[in-house]
């Protein structure tokens, strides 16, 4: 048996076509044009590459993008102060500041001086505790787009067993909070726990956001799961080259599951085209206005 591939790439591509299509409605009824900040502390090259793949994304869904690139030795009350000028601009509808920050920077007191308004990350703690309470706010881009990719396979989770691999605030946490709204039955694991590839093989749907390469093994898998792999774990091939590869070790998974997300070309684009959706959400309430619509237009 082979896995069916879902392709986030493309899922990604048609979700980013009908956010600009909305952007460029609320431009010509509304005369907003939805703009973004991305504020990024020191030189991190991996961090680089992100931050301008967001900007160039930006841009090409007709959103107005600012960039903010300070140098490492930036000290906290400095960005701090750069948040609270960008709560307040009103051309400014969303504001992301790219993770991880230096060490001597207290990434709690940023996420906190973040508008939950203009929070597009959702990692505020209001909008976490709003996804935590099933109240409308900002959701984590990543899950997001993980629960657009399971839609692909499955039009209804109720009643499925997700198993979340990994609890972190970013992607374990969240996954796990709109797992359970989807009226999933979901067990969350991590590094501590005893038996991981007993407790993945109860998994119909398997989240694996650990960070750790190719820890998911082909017999960690049941037979037909639904594979969401959302590691990004940049490996040095023997000769000095660089590639990616995931938290599960595709081929082998592949062999067993009923569906699974490459890497790359799964979660990864589904971040960033869910962070215009975000973007897009935002700017809507902000102005008044109702959430736009996002599913695809027919035909595209
Ligand atoms: N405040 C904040 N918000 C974030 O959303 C955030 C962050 N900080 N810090 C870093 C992580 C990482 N992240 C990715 C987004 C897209 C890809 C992506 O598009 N990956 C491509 C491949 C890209 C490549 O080739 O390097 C793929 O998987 O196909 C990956 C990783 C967002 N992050
Ligand atoms: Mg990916």
């Amino acid at each position: 048996m082979t896995a069916q591939r879902i392709d986030g790439k493309a899922l990604a591509a048609r979700l980013q076509e009908t956010v600009a299509a909305r952007t460029a409605g609320l431009g010509a009824t509304q005369g907003l044009r939805p703009g973004l900040a991305v504020v990024l502390v020191g030189s991190d090259p991996a961090s680089q590459v992100y931050v301008r793949s967001k900007r160039r994304r930006t841009a090409e869904a007709g959103m107005q993008s600012f960039a903010h690139e300070l140098p490492e030795d930036t000290g906290e009350a400095a960005l701090l102060e750069l948040i609270a000028r960008l709560n307040t601009d009103p051309a400014v509808h969303g504001v992301l500041v790219q993770l991880p920050l230096p060490a001597h920077i207290d990434p709690m007191r940023v996420l906190a001086a973040i508008d939950p308004a203009k929070d597009v990350d959702g990692f505020h703690v209001v909008n976490a505790g709003r996804l935590a309470t099933g109240q409308p706010g900002l959701v984590p881009c990543t899950p997001l787009g993980c629960m657009m990719l399971l839609r692909e396979r499955h039009a209804d989770l109720s009643g499925l067993h997700a198993v979340v691999l990994g609890r972190s605030n970013i992607v374990g946490k969240p996954m796990a909070q709109l797992l359970l709204a989807e009226n999933c039955t979901v067990t969350v694991v991590h590094s501590r726990s005893r038996d991981l590839p007993m407790l993945c093989r109860q998994a119909d749907i398997l989240v694996a956001a650990v960070g750790r390469p190719e820890l998911v093994r082909g017999d960690w898998i049941r037979p037909g799961a639904t594979v969401i792999d959302v590691g990004i774990n940049r490996v040095v091939r023997p000769d000095g080259t660089a590639r990616l590869i995931g938290d599960v070790a595709f081929d082998e998974a592949a062999a067993v599951a009923g569906a699974i997300t490459p890497v790359p070309g799964g979660v990864g684009p589904m971040t960033i085209a869910c962070l215009l959706a975000n973007t897009l959400i935002a700017s809507c309430r902000q102005a008044g206005l109702p959430d736009p619509d996002l599913t695809p237009a027919p035909g595209a």
